[in-house]
């Protein structure tokens, strides 16, 4: 038996409300392992792209399925079970909990998944796994680990973002600009380490930004433009 694509878009259409289609796209895959770079102009549709990946919003046509599962045909609670066993999202507003620390913000994906929870060493190697993943990533110490996250910058808060995708090895990593915030030192160790996480894993990554300069990070990088015959965005 064949292992299906992580991801399989086909025939893909989606427009906001009262927009004009914004993705008409007849074909896009990511196969096991990949990692992707795609790129594209701000408002090109890149984040909404993303959106319909994740499940998190669902297209007037077409098929997107991912890790062998049709997300249109999913209902809500499977599609957001399916996101926590076995999907890293990292967001460009991050979403990090506020009220919660960076080890707890890192292990939450793991609170709504028990199999995440186990292939991040199960409950008593939980917290240890995001310790490791947070030092990896440039953040150690006891004093920062127990700073309030909201206390954290833009480039610390990115990284928990990063931490809390990769906990779990999941099968699929989609990221939109995670390195917006750092400089371009830090920014190519940054996209290095989430490499070397991913293949760690053998995660697939889809990684999304405007910077074309990015591209030799990753083993194939697509212009929205190819992939979408809209021209709703930008
Ligand atoms: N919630 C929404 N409701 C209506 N229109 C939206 C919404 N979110 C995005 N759009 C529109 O969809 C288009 C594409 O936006 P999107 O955020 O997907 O682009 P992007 O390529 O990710 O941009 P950026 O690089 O700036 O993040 C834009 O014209 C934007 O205004």
């Amino acid at each position: 038996m064949t292992t299906p694509p992580v991801i399989d878009l086909i025939d893909l259409r989606f427009a906001w409300q009262d927009g004009p289609t914004l993705l008409d796209i007849p074909e896009f895959r990511v196969d096991t392992g990949e990692r992707v770079f795609l790129r594209g102009p701000s408002g090109s549709g890149k984040s909404t792209l993303l959106g319909l990946i994740a499940g998190v919003l669902e297209p007037q046509s077409g098929k997107v399925e991912v890790l062998g599962h049709d997300m249109t045909a999913l209902s809500g609670p499977k599609r957001d079970a399916l996101r926590a066993d076995r999907l890293g999202v990292i967001f460009q507003m991050f979403n990090l909990v506020p009220y919660l620390s960076l080890v707890q913000n890192v292990t939450l994906p793991c609170r709504f998944s028990s199999s995440r929870r186990e292939a991040a060493g199960g409950d008593s190697k939980l917290n240890d796994e995001a310790v490791r993943l947070l030092s990896r990533l440039g953040l150690s110490g006891d004093r920062l680990l127990a700073r309030p996250v909201t206390e954290l910058s833009v480039g610390q808060q990115q990284r928990v973002a990063v931490a809390r995708a990769l906990i779990g090895g999941p099968d699929l990593i989609i990221a939109d600009e995670p390195t917006s915030a750092l400089d371009a030192d830090a920014r190519d160790r940054f996209i290095e380490l989430l490499n070397e996480e991913a293949g760690r894993s053998g995660s697939a990554l889809l990684f999304v930004s405007h910077d074309a300069s990015l591209a030799g990070h990753f083993d194939r990088s697509v212009d929205l433009s190819e992939i979408n015959r809209a021209k709703g965005g930008v």
